[in-house]
């Protein structure tokens, strides 16, 4: 498994694993791994013993010898059906035979996990012999081919049979018939897999996942409109969905396969949101610039993140899929995945692999050997390359056999010795573009076989059909050149098993630099670019005549790849990774705040005597933006704007005697005085640093002396950077400068942060006391000590001073969308908070009084004794400087006055609430300013 980036370390996951690796293999030795990675080593290495040990106990005979010749592993389909031809794909094949084996069979050691393989097509496609008795053939794809190499875990497949079972009959015999394989049928009618399957999974998405780019609407057939064939998907998946809850267990790893199946994860989440859901992609995931082109783009990449765990072949995919998430969706990609409000998708690349011993032990068989004979016997002189593909346009079968005409062109001597055999399955031959694309791969093929054949002899043997896999594994065994000239594939992984059938003939592999494949068997492979002919012809040059020393050594890099990064393996890494991100899931969330108890908060509200509202104004009053996947409109959206329905219910709490009300905010005081200027309210601007009472003057609690000479040398750099990053700009306020690329490329934008924080900080700040803010898309340069927690104290000095107190303070709401340096003001009011994210622990904090609550004698340490003075300019600074001087001076002159306190708050009447954030030191959590508005109103509900 690749991360996309380095994983975070999580110690208690760890020890969890740990401990049960321990349990299992019976080990005393202390494992203490410490980070993801190590755990992974860790695990990789108790695999392997623990699988070297399986394959010894199972290649050993009843007699206790070894043995090797493959002959235990037979299997068949169904009782008295050993007709089939391709019965003979399942020997050796260890999912299968997991598949035919009950659990009694199974190794008792170690229970296995239960895991549901839910894929378009079942491992086995059904033929219908008569009203209730079924013929099973195994279905052809690389995805078929690597899950049967699974035998670690009790697996379940669900699928489509690729056969439309209308009747009842039909449906209970052939479920009973894939009973016993293991296989759970899915029903799709005829319509839905016009739709669903050729429609928007084989003429949409796959090629468009493989860059073929969208078809055409067909407006005059409704069916190839891609309204319906998305409801099409979408109804399939749901069925899908239903087959999976049906058969679900508490504590089953689903894992989703494919294109086919992108709108599952949030079918099976929205049912029951603690299943394990995992998703992996065999094909390519397109740059975003591809993805985006697609009507349903947002909706797909929605119900993807819905899984725990996303997976791809490569790292390239993978990025591709965080980018398309974060440019589309405006998500953030981080290192470990994709994240939204809080919820991590995990991304990462397992590359795919094959069951390479299976392949390696049919070598040995007398039926291959024969096989092998016949095909020596028939290509005697010549050179035999081979193709095997599906007839897909994504194998670029017309540009490889054209290739192979040039060479021939340019070759004389090769003509005739030299044959191409290609292998071409039929496919989707219900979807006209294969259908296309049949008819032109014959007329190449025969104009080449005209040109260049003789009456004994033609240059290319194409046969329209799929081989059974002794033939097969023969046909890769007698081979020189393997010619795979994908022109986009996942994986590809007929390039894997023609390598682990070369060990004695060490052939060459030509491979398409836009195979999957190209990552792991690029160094031992001659990489061509399947739509330069030229360089494909003389690779094949190449191939042929290549010394044998180096086919050795290209051969045995290869074939080291192929057999230690097998399809076990990939499942294996895969699961346990998902167990695992299931688990890390849990501890994050654990790390969350609370939703706000809105009831309590309304409740105490109620009955206290003198409330204080401290509330934020952007994203926190005013409208919710949604960046949903729609097109943000940053033209209204900079107009900070308060919240239409707030207005009422803010007017009301104004009125009320009994509440004071501040907005605390960045913005300056113009915005400030446009919105709230007609309500009774305070308005502290700028982080705090201008205050007014709506009814007076704006004073300013900036220091004097405060130094703002680095302001137009920031002020520079973030005009030059506003320049070039288009749809950045920035806001030059009184106190602060900000640099907001919120609307601009989420990519370029950071690359351009990162670059203006190192012109800063190299030049204009490096000797300034400025503080840095570094928002989520934003900037911030202010003078230092600046934060809306330094300037809280002061404000509330302020209020004293100018308001006649009749009740100490005895509730405190202080909700706001603040930056994680401004998050200082939650903390102001509970001292005895730890200063790291566990608001969990603050939800539960031991001694329910704070800093303010009354002390043993039942008298408020806040209190006035005389009215307080404004501070000088010096001390202000003093305060801004954030030594806490004055503050703590403040404190020792408010002791009690005429018995009455100005704030006696316990802690059960303060609530401090982000919004819209997951990661926060506040005590409680609301989503939107939508649920602010809700609270507020709720407040107002109270009476004065
Ligand atoms: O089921 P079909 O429509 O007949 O198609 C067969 C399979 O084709 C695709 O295979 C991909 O998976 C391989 C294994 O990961 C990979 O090596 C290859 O590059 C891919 O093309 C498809 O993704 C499967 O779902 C189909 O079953
Ligand atoms: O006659 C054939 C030809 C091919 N295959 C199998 O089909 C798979 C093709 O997988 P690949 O990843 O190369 O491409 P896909 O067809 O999945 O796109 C391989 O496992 C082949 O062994 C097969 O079963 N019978």
């Amino acid at each position: 498994m690749e991360n996309i980036g380095s994983p975070p370390e999580t110690t208690n996951l760890v020890d969890a694993q740990v401990t049960r690796a321990q349990e299992s293999h019976g080990s005393s030795a202390p494992l203490i791994p410490t980070s993801r990675l190590e755990r992974l080593l860790r695990e990789r290495v108790l695999r392997r013993s623990s699988k070297s040990y399986h394959s010894l106990e199972e290649s050993r005979d009843s007699n206790g010898d070894l043995d090797i010749s493959g002959n235990s592993n037979d299997l068949y389909l169904s009782d008295g059906d050993r007709g089939y031809q391709d019965e003979d794909m399942f020997e050796g094949n260890a999912f299968v035979k997991h598949l035919t084996d009950g659990p009694e069979k199974q190794d008792a050691r170690v229970p296995k996990q239960r895991l549901l393989v839910v894929a378009n097509r079942l491992p086995v496609s059904a033929i219908r012999k008569d009203d209730d008795s079924w013929g099973l053939e195994i279905s052809v794809g690389g995805l078929v081919s690597a899950l049967l190499g699974i035998n670690e875990f009790e697996a379940r497949w669900i699928g489509w049979a690729g056969v439309n079972v209308p009747d009842e009959v039909g449906q209970r015999s052939l479920t009973k018939a894939l009973a016993e394989k293991r296989c759970i049928p899915v029903f799709l009618d005829e319509e839905i897999v016009h739709q669903y399957y050729n429609g928007y999974c084989n003429n949409i998405l796959w090629p468009l996942f493989h860059y073929l780019g969208l078809p055409q609407e067909d407006r005059l057939a409704t069916t190839r409109s891609f309204q319906s064939q998305f409801a099409a998907y979408k109804e399939a998946n749901q069925m899908f969905a239903d087959v999976v809850n049906a058969h679900y267990r508490e504590g089953d790893v689903v894992w989703c396969h494919d294109y086919h199946l992108m709108f599952l994860p949030k079918c099976l989440k929205d049912y029951n949101r603690k299943m394990k859901v995992g998703w992996f992609l065999h094909t390519p995931f397109p740059s975003s610039e591809i993805h985006r082109t697609l009507p349903s783009r947002s909706e797909l990449l929605r119900s993807v993140l819905a899984a725990d765990l996303v997976g791809f072949h490569t790292y390239d995919y993978a990025r591709h899929f965080v980018s398309a998430c974060t440019r589309i969706l405006g998500l953030e990609g981080t290192p470990d995945g994709v994240e939204d409000q809080g919820k991590l998708t995990r991304v990462a690349a397992f590359p795919i692999g094959i069951d390479s011993e299976r392949f390696i032990r049919a070598l040995e068989l007398d039926v291959v050997k024969a096989h092998m004979n016949q095909l020596k016997e028939r290509f005697a002189g010549r050179k035999v390359m081979l193709g095997v593909d599906r007839l897909d346009m994504i194998k670029g079968i017309p540009q490889k056999i054209l290739a192979f005409e040039k060479f021939l062109e340019e070759n004389p001597v090769w003509r005739d010795k030299v044959v191409l055999v290609q292998i071409a399955v039929p496919t989707r031959t219900d979807v006209p573009e294969y259908q296309k694309l049949s008819s032109q791969v014959h007329e190449i093929v025969g104009r080449i076989n005209g040109r260049f054949g003789s009456l004994t002899a033609v240059p290319i043997h194409h046969l329209d059909r799929s081989l059974e896999f002794h033939e097969l594994c023969a046909l890769y065994a007698v081979t020189d050149v393997a010619l795979v000239t994908s022109l986009r594939d996942g994986m590809n992984l007929v390039s894997y098993e023609f390598v682990a059938c070369q060990a004695s003939k060490k052939g060459v592999l030509i491979l398409s630099e836009f195979a999957g494949a190209a990552q792991s068997l690029g160094a031992g492979a001659i990489l061509v670019n399947p739509w330069n002919i030229t360089e494909v012809a003389s690779s094949i040059g190449y191939a042929l005549t290549m010394p044998a020393d180096e086919r050795e050594k290209r051969h045995r890099h290869n074939f080291t790849h192929v057999s230690t990064h097998t399809s076990q393996e990939w499942a294996e890494t895969f699961v346990s990774e998902l167990n695992d991100t299931v688990v890390e899931a849990q501890l994050r969330i654990r790390q969350i705040p609370p939703l706000l108890p809105k009831g309590d908060a309304v409740e105490r509200f109620m009955h206290s005597n003198n409330r204080l509202l401290i509330l934020g104004f952007n994203a926190t009053l005013t409208e919710p933006v949604d960046t949903q996947g729609r097109r943000i409109d940053q033209f209204k959206e900079m107009e900070l704007k308060l919240h239409q329905d707030l207005k009422e219910p803010l007017r009301r709490l104004c009125e009320d005697p009994k509440t004071t009300i501040i907005v605390l905010s960045g913005s300056d005081r113009n915005v400030l005085d446009e919105n709230f200027g007609g309500y009774s309210l305070w308005l502290a601007a700028e982080h705090g640093m201008f205050l007014r009472r709506t009814t007076g003057d704006w004073m300013t609690t900036m220091p004097e002396n405060l130094n703002m000479d680095w302001v137009d040398s920031v002020k520079h750099v973030f005009e030059y950077f506003t320049e070039r990053t288009p749809r950045s700009h920035f806001e030059l306020r009184e106190t602060s400068l900000v640099w907001n690329y919120k609307y601009a490329d989420v990519e370029f934008g950071k690359l351009q942060s990162k670059d203006l924080l190192q012109h800063l900080w190299t030049g204009p700040i490096s000797n300034a006391s400025v503080d840095v803010v570094q928002g989520a898309r934003s900037v911030e340069v202010r003078a230092v000590g600046v934060t809306k927690g330094a300037a809280i104290d002061r404000i509330l000095g302020e209020i004293v001073h100018h308001t006649h107190v009749e009740a100490p303070i005895d509730y405190v709401l202080c909700v706001g969308h603040f930056l994680p340096k401004d998050e200082d003001i939650y903390s102001f009011f509970e001292p005895e908070l730890p200063t790291g994210p566990a608001p969990s622990a603050r939800a539960k904090i031991a001694n329910p009084l704070n800093r303010f609550a009354s002390n043993s004698t039942g008298v408020a340490a806040f209190c006035r004794k005389a009215p307080l003075p404004i501070p000088s300019p010096d001390t202000r600074a003093n305060s801004f400087l954030g030594n806490g001087n004055w503050w703590s001076r403040m404190r020792e002159r408010m002791t009690v006055h005429e018995g009455s306190s100005v704030l006696d708050l316990r802690g059960e009447n303060y609530f401090s609430c982000a919004v819209g954030r997951k990661r926060s030191s506040a005590r409680y959590l609301l989503g939107s300013s939508t649920e602010v508005v809700e609270l507020l109103k709720e407040l107002t509900a109270c009476g004065p």
